[in-house]
């Protein structure tokens, strides 16, 4: 079981504290989510935030959650810049355009992850498993940190696993959105390794505290 804390919503302005915190707290890995204002209705990071986080902090790993249709610039980028693994959406290009990011990275050396909105059949997982490190599935619309964990995300948890066991391929399953004590112990249970969590771990008050609680529930 791993925890990804989204820094999207840690404190903007103060993040470097926050990292810190959730890293003294024993957090090895951080969630960064990349918005382009046009896949999603949002802004966020660009590939300066990667470089600096892997500057301060060379051994936690930067994973980044590519919201955008434009992998042809900013995959390279985020690659340029660091990356220890990029998750590519499936609805944001081409299935040639996911094949040839996909084997992009793996050239690279950079873990490669794809991610599947809510309503996307998980079936499609079929055609690329070979070329994945891991899978995120969505457990929210993608755009906005702070939503409700979609209850019928479990199902799809359950049927993903199934897959990837008939395929032979043992790779972690993560969930981004509204993950919190409760939805993290729904998405264990049907079969998700790593959790992605921003409002739980950042706007709760104790950051430390929070790290603490998450892991114990997952234990
Ligand atoms: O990809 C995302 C939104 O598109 C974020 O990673 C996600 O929403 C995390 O925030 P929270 O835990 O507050 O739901
Ligand atoms: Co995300």
């Amino acid at each position: 079981m791993l925890i990804a804390p989204s820094i999207l919503n840690a404190n903007n302005l103060d993040l470097k504290k926050d990292i810190k915190e959730a890293t003294a707290a024993g957090i090895t890995r951080f969630h960064i989510d990349i918005m382009d204002g046009h896949f999603v209705p949002n802004l966020s990071f660009g590939p300066q935030m990667v470089s600096d986080f892997k500057r301060e902090f060379p051994t936690t790993e930067a994973e980044i959650h590519l919201m955008s249709d434009k992998p042809d610039v900013l995959v390279p980028a985020f690659v340029k810049a660091g990356a220890d693994l990029v998750e590519i959406h499936y609805e944001a290009m081409s299935e040639e355009k996911v094949n040839h990011w996909l084997d992009y990275l793996i050239a690279n050396n950079v873990k490669a992850g794809l991610v599947l909105n809510p309503d996307t059949p998980v079936s499609v997982l079929n055609k690329f498993v070979s070329k994945l490190d891991q899978v995120l599935l969505m457990t929210v619309y993608p755009g906005f940190g702070g939503q409700k964990f979609i209850a019928d995300s479990p199902k799809r948890i359950k049927k993903t696993r199934q897959l990837l066991t008939k395929a032979g391929k043992d790779i972690p399953i993560e969930v981004d959105g509204g993950v919190n004590g409760q939805t993290a112990m729904l998405a264990k249970d049907a079969g998700a390794d790593v959790f992605v969590a921003g409002s739980y771990i950042f706007k709760n008050g104790n950051i430390t505290e929070q790290v603490k609680k998450l892991t114990e529930i997952l234990r």
